[in-house]
């Protein structure tokens, strides 16, 4: 079970880093929180917690902050974990999509035969920002009719409103652990 640490602590446990990785950016460093085995032990449990009885059968984590809690997860929920990678890194053939984020642009990959329709799937990321990054994931695993998806995060940036972006409905539910 999950020791007791309170969303106070959680919260204060994630580091602030100004002007990275460009000037105006308020940067949420996750380090100072996986380093401690009582936080990491926690976000897995909670997350655990939420989804052990949905039947999810892949978990999909962004790079690469996205796998770390990602692979952990499938690990304590019995599924497989896919990749989704930034451009060039995946070795067989893949569907692609470019995206903004908040500080820059990008183009995510996954591999064509990583999901199966019909598969129930959450799609893992640290962190929800403009929701640039969780969108494009979002339409890229769309290919593979999944019958449902959940998508869930560490931490939320509120006022970015990402989850507007993602337009939570009845297809897509969306989860934060904490909100900034
Ligand atoms: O909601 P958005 O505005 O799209 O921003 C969120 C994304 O930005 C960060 O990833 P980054 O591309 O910096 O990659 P990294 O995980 O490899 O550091 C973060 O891990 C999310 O994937
Ligand atoms: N402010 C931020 N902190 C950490 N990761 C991010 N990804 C996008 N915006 C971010």
């Amino acid at each position: 079970m999950s020791e007791k640490i309170t969303l106070e602590e959680l919260k204060s446990s994630f580091r602030d880093v100004i002007d990275f990785p460009k000037e105006g950016i308020v940067f949420k460093d996750i380090t100072t929180a996986l380093k401690r085995p009582e936080i990491f032990r926690h976000l897995v449990d909670e997350l655990y917690e939420k989804y052990k009885d949905l039947g999810i059968t892949k978990v999909v984590g962004i790079e690469s902050r996205g796998f770390i809690l990602g692979a952990a997860l499938a690990y304590r929920l019995g599924a497989g974990f896919v990749l989704v990678r930034k451009e060039g890194k995946l070795p067989a053939d893949t569907h692609k999509k470019s995206y903004a984020l908040e500080y820059g642009s990008d183009t995510i990959e996954v591999h064509k035969d990583a999901i199966d329709k019909g598969e129930t799937v959450l799609v893992h990321d640290d962190l929800l920002a403009t929701g640039g990054t969780a969108a494009a994931t979002l339409d890229l695993i769309k290919v593979f009719e999944p019958k449902k998806v959940y998508a869930s995060f560490i931490i939320e940036l509120a006022f970015l409103k990402g989850k507007d972006a993602l337009g939570e409905s009845e297809e897509l539910d969306i989860f934060s652990l904490v909100s900034f």
